[in-house]
């Protein structure tokens, strides 16, 4: 337990520790020590009290009752230890699961869990002990069953925090078997708070294993714990404190050390800070050239088609549609933006796309192509396969995309790994390249992202990205955590991988300025829908839709007038549990008229190029150069 540096130990942390090294070195050398006084029987010192020879009297065969209390301090610990560990692997292993499980096996676990903790964990212990038979086997076996359903909770509620997390939806998009996404994703992340709950679980554990061994279910003679110390101590307790004190005494010490050992393990993993940062390198020009990207043929140059895509989700004010018949493709090499407000839909439009959303959320599509493959028509494995190795996801932020848990190498090493099933050897100068590419040294490959910057971060993240050679990659908001130079960098690095990949990237930002500046084309989500297509080049000039006018026009530009305030887009998004009926941006349109109220504008071509949907678009000649 080194405390952080440049900080004190603390007295509870020394205590602690002087306490726990104490009851280990009892149980090593305990039986070593008094193992043979414990032992001998004296026919002359039979049930004495307390004396210098004897300083807790001894038992009924004249054994020195202080000499077996501490050589019972091994077989104690040990059985304790034995349950809580016997108990804590299934249990925790059982609660885990629900994170990557699917809906129905899932809902399975959470039934099987709550049932078994209707049941009090005491009169299980009890129960099973009865059934399974006095002795310390059986003992052992009851408090480990009866442990189970409380580690089983523990591991599923910490577990769920970890499912909803980018990175596990990262490593989902890789293709890792669940066992894979169960003991590297979801099993380190949860380890440190279970490993806290295991030592205060042990004297728990500890406190009723002495229970069972006072109730004559426990250790049977001529074997000893300190609960069955107690028991033999008890009959006389009125008469002789102190041979019944010793033992319990004895407990009393075990399990305050363990809750003590857990408050401390807490209090230092809440201390834990991340390392410090280091600032990120100059964007390096690309190494060599790549393969050209992703695993199959792009269809007439279409990496991906998506025809009317639509995204239900029940919320608890009522069912929402935030995603209303999403059509877009992205051709090979093609970089597009998908702007838009806050909550317009860019998001679950890309998590749609790559099977990523709850499992509560109704998705509908007609169609969905990857890389020429229909992922509607094919079996999940199929589709968890194919955008495994045709897809990538960049998401917002790297902090969390990233399991914090694992180095660098294995991050990027076991998407290639599993798919390609390339050695270890291979997947390392695999991964070394990759962070050439985005100009990151082979020295990150050792580094876990606490050690790493934001930037540094996300360009692990596009590393990553490169690993699995995919034909597209969805950038969801890559730069909004970062500051505006490393935003260029991270930029500039997705354009290099689509010149040297051929990958198509969808970008998603609410930063009308910087799409228009790095994509090929635009689309412009408002409330659900795409209301304008158009090239990039052409969206700051030859906007149509009054509400892509209203967010260019929302940039600050270096002339802006910095005395007042900046423009903003007039209103509020609408309430997604009351669709309107027509264009869903009439009520802040200045040019709304009775029509636009009544029927929703259809995406209408402009000219090749070029799509609105709106029933009056603003004229060419009405917009200010
Ligand atoms: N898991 C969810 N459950 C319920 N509603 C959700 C969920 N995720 C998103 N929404 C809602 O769906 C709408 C669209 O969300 P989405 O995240 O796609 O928007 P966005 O355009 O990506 O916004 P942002 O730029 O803030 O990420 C919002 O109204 C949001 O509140």
């Amino acid at each position: 337990m080194p405390p952080p540096p440049g900080r004190p130990r603390s007295p509870l942390a020394l205590v602690t520790a002087v306490m726990l090294a104490s009851l280990v070195l009892l149980a090593l050398a305990g039986p070593l020590l008094w193992g043979a006084a414990a032992d001998r029987p004296d026919p002359s010192a039979v049930l004495e009290g307390p004396s210098a020879a004897h300083p807790f009297g001894t038992d009924n065969l004249g054994r020195d009752v202080l000499a077996r209390v501490l050589t019972a301090t091994r077989p104690s610990l040990l059985l304790a230890l034995t349950a809580v560990l016997l108990g804590a692997a299934p249990g925790v292993l059982l609660g885990a699961s629900a994170a990557v499980v699917g809906p129905r096996a899932r809902r399975l676990v959470t039934a099987l869990i709550n049932l078994l903790l209707a049941f009090p964990a005491l009169l299980v212990a009890l129960f099973l002990a009865v059934v399974f038979g006095a002795g310390a086997g059986g003992a052992v076996l009851a408090l480990a069953v009866a442990g189970v359903p409380g580690f089983a909770r523990l591991a599923q509620t910490l577990a769920a925090g970890v499912a909803g997390t980018d990175h596990l939806a990262a490593a989902r998009v890789l293709g890792l078997r669940r066992h894979r996404l169960l003991h590297r994703h979801v099993l380190p992340n949860i380890a440190e708070p279970l490993l806290l709950s295991t030592t205060t679980a042990a004297g728990t554990a500890l406190v009723a294993l002495s229970g069972l061994s006072f109730l004559g279910l426990g250790v049977q003679p001529p074997g000893y714990d300190w609960g069955q110390l107690l028991n033999q101590g008890l009959d006389r307790v009125y008469a002789q404190p102190l041979p019944a004190l010793a033992p319990g005494l004895a407990v009393l010490y075990a399990a305050v050390t363990f809750q003590l050992l857990g408050e401390v393990l807490a209090g230092g993993a809440a201390r834990r800070s991340p390392a410090p940062r280091t600032a990120p390198p100059p964007t390096a020009p690309w190494g060599s050239p790549r393969p050209k990207a992703g695993e199959g043929p792009a269809e007439n140059g279409l990496v991906l088609q998506v025809e009317d895509l639509c995204v239900e989700l029940p919320t608890p004010a009522g069912t929402i549609r935030p995603v209303r018949g999403v059509s877009l493709s992205l051709r090979t090499g093609e970089i597009v933006g998908l702007v838009g407000e806050s909550g317009s839909g860019k998001s679950l439009t890309a998590l749609a796309i790559a099977d990523l959303l709850p499992d509560r959320a109704r998705v509908s599509r007609r169609t969905l192509r990857l890389l020429g493959a229909d992922l509607a028509a094919m079996t999940p494995k199929e589709r968890d396969r194919r955008l495994a190795t045709g897809l990538a996801m960049v998401f917002q932020n790297p902090a969390t995309a990233l399991n914090p848990s694992l180095r660098v190498s294995t991050q990027l090493t076991e998407a290639v790994r599993t798919h390609r099933g390339a050695g270890r050897t291979e997947a390392v100068l695999d991964a070394s390249d990759a962070l050439r590419r985005v100009a990151l040294p082979p020295a990150v490959l050792r580094a876990r992202p606490h050690q790493l910057s934001g930037g540094q971060r996300q360009r692990v993240m596009i590393a990553a990205a490169l690993m699995v050679r995919p034909g597209l990659v969805i950038a969801d908001e890559p730069t909004t955590a970062l500051d505006v130079t490393v935003q260029r960098q991270i930029t500039g690095l997705l354009s290099d991988l689509r010149r040297d990949t051929s990958a198509a990237v969808l970008f998603i930002s609410h930063d009308v300025a910087l799409v228009g500046g790095f994509c090929d084309r635009v689309l412009v989500m408002y409330a659900g829908t795409v209301v304008e297509a158009l090239p990039a080049d052409r969206l700051a000039s030859d906007a149509r839709h009054p509400y892509t006018r209203a967010l260019v026009a929302s940039v600050p530009d270096l002339t802006a007038d910095r005395d007042r305030p900046l423009p903003t887009v007039p209103g509020a998004p609408p309430d997604p549990l009351v669709p309107a009926p027509g264009c869903a941006f009439e009520p802040r349109c200045p040019r709304r008229q009775d029509r636009c109220a009544e029927q929703p504008p259809p995406l209408e071509s402009l000219d090749a190029a070029h799509r609105v949907a709106c029933w009056l678009p603003l004229p060419a000649e009405a917009i200010a150069p």
